[in-house]
């Protein structure tokens, strides 16, 4: 969203004469603009006329064409179709520049004159002459000249990476080195200009400011007016592998995240498309809510995942997953014991190097086992077996199998298979041709002589080679217990290779929010499956799930080669709610941005009554402010229901449960499990008492929670506050 920046909120500074100049620019460009969107109108008008033709023509010759010349009209019909999109997106897109055609203007001298990116526009600058760009969400063109560049552009660095002075920027045909002689920030909203003023520190403060301090919405924005530097490196970093992003709470993570995308799918166009890109998020409420973020950027929405859908596809055919539970609502207390063991990162480096022991990998590290070459691991238990008139005997199928370590089992099974065939060929001198088993039946012979057949029957093998046989339990016929899902993943792939998994080959870049919430061996299945770039992100410290808190390397330790950044500046909350948040858990250089609001109000309620009492007051305080959002949060999803069920007698409220799809805004209630990664303009917290939230696992809890307020946040408790508010 647009800084809400206003002139004479911004300080005193010489305004008018920056304004006039802008102003009349303004107009020169919104008229170009206003020409532009009607000619894309009416393309997009005739293209989708055409592409309507074209589908009753089609229909109309149904039967009375050739094959291939249905093939063919409707070939020709996908491609007036894609046309018509197109036609549709660049119309919408002009229609965006109509409102707000950029937020920024910077001047670049370049050493030694100017035949640069910023001189685009066709007019030949004299040397150090300054060049004027104007930086918005989309480029523009008109008549040759670039009337605004994109942010993602190379010179667009220049106003997110420096200030007045010596400056450089990478473009596409060399470094280009100069001076930034002017930096400004420019609001206009509605096609009308509200403000500009040149930037110093104390205006991009003020611009920041005023973008934190707006009402929050049901959906996410984009932030491109405001990007800090530190988030600009992580958006604009375009090296391969994995980057980890660790940040406090309220740090940008998600928007850095979904820019970063937008930024990527511009700079890789060729290599990356929306359809290539995947997002796995906490949940589908989640989805939901930052859903808006790409396409305000100009980029299709890309696919978005909850980790139950990559493990269902992942497991595609060899089982199903129950859903996950929520940790606070577990009552079973042996499956919760088996939940807690599973998730450890013991258990994840166990099963890791186990499957690679069996697969003969050598696995680093001293003293891990490393495959005996010429001796077959266990997992094999070959005998002679009849090919045509040969026979295959065991030891050389051992052999066999140990020297194609690592190949993973099927396609190993399938080499030694073809190898015994030519063997036999060759032995007997094509004799028995006749006779000859297929591959496949060869195959499915060694395959017998496997000690695990399936995925999860080596699954099944690990934990009784390590004592845990115990830990599995299916849940019903056929479907695994949630946290078999990722140690199943894992076996898979030692029968299937990465290679396998149909999901995991279409995706080139996949970003992982929220990565606290996947347990290591998640991580390892995520880090061993799919091989393509990946932004991760999380804070460790908004656990809920009851493990212990982790170190980013330590998830790091699962993407060989990934590159860690951390993220230490708030964004999200007032000093006041930052400064609670830091009295439940206190995290280590963490710096507040300045932006201050009312101190957090504490109520004691007694009784459910009380608290029914205390969330109405504090409804009616919200519905008489300019603030849009309030989230009731408990801290399980059964309490959320339960008090749902009791605050809706009085007033509309939406419960977020793991089946709700539409993020709705307005009063909602939520389990922290649920409200984590959402934000609110004010929240109320539940029975924050000693009952509820007294363990090390509830503190992280009682974090996330306090963390999801932006500017307003009241803390019910029963009898006495819970020892972390103390
Ligand atoms: N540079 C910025 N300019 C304007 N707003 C920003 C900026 N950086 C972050 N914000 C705002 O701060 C809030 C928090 O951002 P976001 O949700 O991306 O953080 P997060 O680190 O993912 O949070 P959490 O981990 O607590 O869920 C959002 O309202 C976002 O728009």
């Amino acid at each position: 969203m647009e800084a809400q920046l206003t002139c004479d909120q911004a300080g005193n500074h010489p305004t008018t004469t920056i304004e006039n100049e802008e102003r009349s620019h303004l107009e020169e460009v919104l008229a170009a603009v206003r020409a532009s969107v009607g000619r894309a109108r009416d393309l997009a008008e005739r293209a989708e006329a055409s592409h309507r033709e074209a589908g009753a023509q089609l229909a109309a010759d149904r039967g009375e064409l050739a094959p291939e010349e249905a093939h063919l009209s409707a070939f020709e019909l996908n491609r007036m179709d894609a046309q018509a999109a197109l036609a549709h997106r660049s119309h919408r897109r002009l229609e965006k520049l109509l409102a707000s055609p950029y937020f920024a203007r910077v001047d670049f001298a370049e050493e030694g004159g100017a035949d640069s990116e910023a001189a685009s526009d066709g007019r030949s600058l004299p040397e150090d002459q300054p060049q004027a760009t104007y930086i918005g969400r989309f480029a523009f063109t008109w008549q040759n000249r670039a009337l605004v560049s994109d942010w993602r552009s190379p010179v667009a660095a220049l106003f997110y990476d420096f200030e007045c002075g010596p400056a450089v920027f990478d473009a596409p045909g060399g470094r280009r080195e100069g001076t930034l002689m002017l930096k400004r920030q420019i609001a206009v909203e509605d096609g009308r200009l509200r403000c500009a003023l040149d930037s110093d520190s104390s205006v991009r403060d003020e611009v920041l400011a005023q973008a934190l301090s707006r009402s929050s919405d049901a959906k996410m924005h984009d932030i491109v007016a405001s990007i800090q530097h530190e988030q600009n490196a992580v958006i604009r970093d375009e090296a391969p592998g994995t980057l980890i992003i660790q940040g406090v709470a309220g740090s940008g993570k998600t928007s850095i995240a979904l820019h970063r995308v937008a930024y990527l799918l511009y700079r890789q166009k060729g290599r990356l498309s929306s359809q290539s890109v995947a997002i796995l998020s906490p949940s589908r409420v989640f989805s939901d809510y930052i859903s808006g973020v790409l396409p305000e950027l100009g980029e299709e929405p890309v696919r978005q995942w909850s980790l139950h859908d990559v493990a269902s596809l992942l497991l595609e055919g060899i089982a199903k997953a129950a859903p996950p539970r929520s940790f606070a609502d577990e009552a079973d207390l042996a499956r919760a014991e088996r939940a807690r063991v599973k998730g450890t990162e013991e258990f994840a480096r166990q099963l890791a190097s186990w499957l690679d022991e069996q697969l003969g990998e050598k696995v680093a590290g001293e003293g891990a086992p490393v495959a005996d070459v010429g001796k077959a691991p266990s997992i094999f238990d070959p005998h002679d077996v009849a090919v045509g008139g040969d026979v295959a005997e065991a030891g050389w199928l051992a052999e066999c199998f140990a020297a194609y370590a690592p190949v993973p089992f099927e396609e190993r099974l399938d080499l030694i298979a073809g190898d015994a065939l030519e063997l036999a060929h060759g032995k007997t001198f094509g004799r028995y041709a006749h006779a000859m088993p297929t591959r496949r039946e060869v195959r499915s012979r060694l395959l017998r002589m496997m000690r695990a057949k399936n995925p999860l029957a080596l699954y099944r093998r690990f934990l009784a080679d390590t004592g845990q046989s115990a830990l599995l339990k299916m849940a019903s016929k056929g479907v695994v217990e949630w946290e078999d899902a990722f140690p199943l993943a894992l076996c898979a792939a030692a029968f299937l290779g990465s290679d396998g998994f149909a999901a995991t080959a279409a995706v080139r870049h996949l970003v992982i929010d929220e990565m606290q919430d996947l347990p290591p061996v998640a991580h390892e299945a995520v880090g061993r499956l799919f091989r393509c770039d990946k932004t991760i992100l999380g804070d460790v410290n908004q656990l809920v799930d009851g493990r212990p808190v982790a170190a980013p390397e330590t998830v790091a330790a699962h993407y060989p080669g990934a590159r860690v950044v951390h993220l230490i500046t708030s964004y999200r909350s007032t000093c006041e709610i930052t400064e609670l948040a830091s009295r439940v858990l206190p995290v280590a250089g963490l710096v507040p941005v300045q932006r201050h609001g009312e101190p957090p109000r504490f109520v004691r309620c007694g009784d459910t009554a009380g608290v029914l009492a205390a969330v109405e007051e504090a409804a009616a305080r919200w519905e008489a402010s300019e603030h849009r959002t309030l989230g009731i949060i408990a801290k399980s999803d059964f309490l959320a229901a339960r008090y749902a069920e009791l605050l809706g007698r009085g007033r509309p409220v939406t419960l977020l449960t793991d089946e709700t799809a539409v993020y709705p805004g307005g009063i909602v209630v939520a389990s922290v499990r649920l409200a984590k990664g959402l934000e609110f303009d004010e929240a109320v917290l539940l029975d924050v008492d000693g009952r509820q939230y007294a363990s090390e696992v509830d503190r992280n809890l009682l974090y996330v929670a306090v963390t999801r307020a932006m500017h307003a946040l009241t803390v019910l408790y029963r009898d006495e506050p819970s020892p972390f508010l103390r």
